[in-house]
């Protein structure tokens, strides 16, 4: 008989018939059913869709803040009843619509065993509704990545409840295409777990797609302090053998990976790196400025839509096999692919195999080099994103990104606080150094002066200062030429005096927000590393205009004596690695500190262990970035920080460069001095001006 032509009454009781069936005591149905519908306005076809799989998810969803649902069985055990019932509910759908219902029960079962976690990790209660009416989802969330999901305030319309979270002003909605009918595949159910007292969240999403006809994917996005090895890969997996997986951090850092099987149909697939590449350029690279209507659920629909896109118009005449094998004991994993022969299919198109073997990540087998979205993995206060317009190259060549120079062996760095004397730092002083009427002992390497300005810039009387002529000691026996001839050195070509700051530091009195810490605090400028059109490599520019004297980045490396580093360079280089970043010397003392013996004297290499200044280029003239010397923990000048200062104002997306000080001329130098592509009209090396001078001659003879 059509539904139509059913009562009101009887949908009730076979409503009751069937939900009973599960082991609901029937007095907590009616209740449900009550409350349901109310909520979709006596509508009957909206709460036997899906089999009741609104009254499932009811039964499932236990809010006592949105009062959607009330709880209406004895709390003894949750996990346990939610599990059988939803077997229960699994089977009696299953018995009623088989097809359908497939998606519903591994959803179901998802969301029991993530249940029976959440009850016994003190979780947080689940917060969702499928609002059948407007074919919309939408979740309430406390959530903190708004960066990631379209925040969209709960809404109300045509007396549909909606989900209306405590923190309003944090919940968003994901909503369905409206031509798709509620029962059709396209479904999403998504829930928002908490967790009680730390505020870490899963977002477990569950996308069967058109699309991908036979294919399924299970989305899972967790918090990474559950789900991230210490490797950074994510170690999460419900089903590997059909799983996507999205990962974030609380920073907000997402991490996107799937395995797909099951392609029945006759579907052409694509290789995965394809999918990816493609994926990446148009989400991870717009994700840099995350977009006004970027969301989880747009990045799964294009997923979903890409895989076919690629799938339907590939010409792959293989049959490939991906297979990602974790192996703990190495860094990268890599994804193995074996191609053989492909089967061919009845309808005579070659068929697609990738087979993800159960319980071994799928996200590991792909990881890439870096992080597009930052490099620095969360190690910064800012994100510091790559981006590659201009070649294929996706990512720089790998290093290990660290905020702090850490010594590489044998550099000899005294942190110790009994070094520091009461004239190298300020105890007596409270809060803001700045704000006192008399500068502190640290302002002494100065000259009595701060070198900053409240703002936290250079100030101008430093700058300047900086920027005129430095003067120029010399070395008795230069460690530079030592290097070159350790039996009979050449006398030193001398080194800049170099102007100090002084930070306040652990010993001072001062706050942490001391105007006269700012190095110490870190980035804070918007930067991105991006692929140079002069063939330079990579280089970093700022995103952001900035006014003279802002501290842009310090450079960090590995501190090595220079034992250590004419060690490393006599190694044969082999192939990543090859290309040196410009190691920097730290030679401010090398002509005033006697006897400093050849393994003392240190350096910062950046090639292997750095941050995002191993990114930064040279340029001869008019670079826009000056490096000032600054002690902190130390009070000598044998080891000190590298910090990057503007010297100038930087329009926004402006290369930022600084004088790597080197001499073109000099082919003994411990690092090789690369070909100048500076482009500055002082450019210092003669090769370049050789063949500008060539090609002036050649016009002039045409
Ligand atoms: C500190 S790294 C800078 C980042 C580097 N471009 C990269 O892709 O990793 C120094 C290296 O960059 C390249 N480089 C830096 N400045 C350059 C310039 N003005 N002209 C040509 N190459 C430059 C050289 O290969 C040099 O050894």
């Amino acid at each position: 008989m059509p539904k139509t032509q059913i009562s009101n009454e009887q949908r009730f009781k076979n409503a009751i018939g069937a939900i009973k069936a599960m082991g609901v005591p029937t007095k907590n149905i009616k209740r449900i059913l009550d409350n349901l519908l109310l909520l979709f306005d006596e509508n009957w076809d909206a709460i036997e869709a899906d089999n009741y799989s609104v009254f499932v998810d009811a039964l499932l969803t236990n809010d006592e803040e949105h009062n959607y649902i009330q709880n209406s069985w004895d709390p003894v055990d949750n996990s346990i009843i939610d599990e059988d019932l939803e077997q229960k509910v699994c089977s009696i759908v299953g018995e009623h619509n088989q097809h359908t219902n497939v998606a519903g029960c591994s959803t179901s079962h998802t969301l029991s065993r993530k249940r029976k976690q959440q009850s016994q990790d003190n979780l947080d209660e689940v917060v969702s509704q499928e609002n059948l009416k407007g074919k919309e989802i939408v979740i309430a969330t406390n959530s903190i990545l708004q960066n990631e999901i379209n925040p969209l305030s709960s809404r109300k319309s045509n007396g549909q409840k909606m989900l209306e979270s405590n923190a309003n002003q944090n919940s968003f909605c994901f909503k369905r295409s409206k031509s798709k009918p509620v029962t059709s595949p396209g479904h999403i159910n998504i829930a928002k777990k908490r967790l009680v007292g730390n505020h870490s969240k899963q977002l477990l999403i569950n996308l069967e797609s058109q699309a991908l006809q036979t294919t399924n994917f299970n989305a899972v996005k967790k918090d990474t302090r559950n789900s991230f090895h210490n490797d950074g890969t994510s170690g999460f997996l419900e089903d590997s053998s059909k799983n996507i997986e999205i990962a974030s951090s609380v920073s907000g850092q997402v991490k996107l990976s799937f395995s797909l099987n099951g392609l029945g149909s006759e579907m052409c697939f694509s290789n995965l790196e394809s999918v990816f590449r493609k994926l990446e350029e148009k989400f991870l690279r717009s994700c840099i400025f995350i977009q006004p209507n970027f969301s989880i659920r747009n990045i799964l629909t294009e997923m979903c839509e890409t895989v076919q896109d690629l799938s339907k118009s590939s010409s792959y005449e293989k049959l490939v096999n991906i297979t990602p094998r974790l192996d703990c004991s190495k860094k990268n994993y890599r994804l193995h692919a074996s191609v053989t022969d492909p089967p061919i299919s009845s309808s005579g198109n070659p068929l697609i195999k990738v087979t993800i073997p159960h319980h071994e990540p799928a996200l590991g087998g792909i990881r890439p080099l870096h992080d597009v979205n930052d490099v620095a993995k969360g190690e910064e206060r800012v994100r510091i994103s790559i981006l590659n317009e201009v070649s294929s190259e996706r990512y720089p060549p790998s290093f290990s990104y660290i905020p702090q120079n850490i010594v590489y062996q044998h550099g000899h760095v005294d942190f110790s606080l009994a070094r520091i004397g009461d004239e190298d730092c300020c105890s007596d002083c409270f809060g803001d150094c700045l704000s006192a009427s008399i500068p502190c002992p640290c302002a002494r390497h100065t000259g009595g002066k701060y070198a900053y300005t409240p703002e936290g810039l250079l100030t101008q009387e430093f700058l300047n200062d900086l920027l005129s002529d430095l003067p120029i000691s010399y070395c008795n026996v230069c460690p530079i030429e030592k290097f070159k001839n350790e039996v009979r050195p050449e006398p030193c070509k001398g080194h800049f005096v170099l102007k100090f700051i002084k930070e306040c530091w652990v010993k001072c009195g001062c706050s942490k927000q001391c105007g006269n810490r700012v190095v110490q605090r870190g980035i804070t400028c918007n930067l991105q590393i991006f692929y140079t059109s002069e063939n330079k490599g990579w280089g970093v520019r700022t995103l952001d205009e900035l006014p003279r004297g802002t501290f842009v980045c310090e450079y960090i490396g590995e501190i090595l004596t220079n034992d250590e580093l004419y060690e490393r360079n006599q190694r044969p280089k082999n192939g990543i690695n090859e290309k040196h970043t410009y190691p920097v010397m730290l030679d401010a003392d090398w002509a005033s500190e006697c006897g400093l013996k050849d393994e003392e004297a240190l350096c910062l290499d950046a090639t292997f262990y750095g941050n995002i200044a191993r990114f930064i280029n040279h340029r001869c003239s008019n670079s826009n970035l000056i490096n000032i010397p600054v002690e902190m923990e130390t009070p000598d000048h044998h080891y000190y920080h590298v910090a990057f200062f503007t010297s100038r104002k930087v329009d926004a997306f402006e290369e930022l460069t600084w004088d790597y000080g080197i001499d073109f001329t000099d082919h003994m130098h411990p690092v090789k001095a690369f070909r100048c592509l500076c482009g500055s009209d002082s450019c210092r090396d003669n090769n370049n001006k050789k063949s500008r001078s060539n090609k002036i001659s050649r016009k002039m003879k045409k």
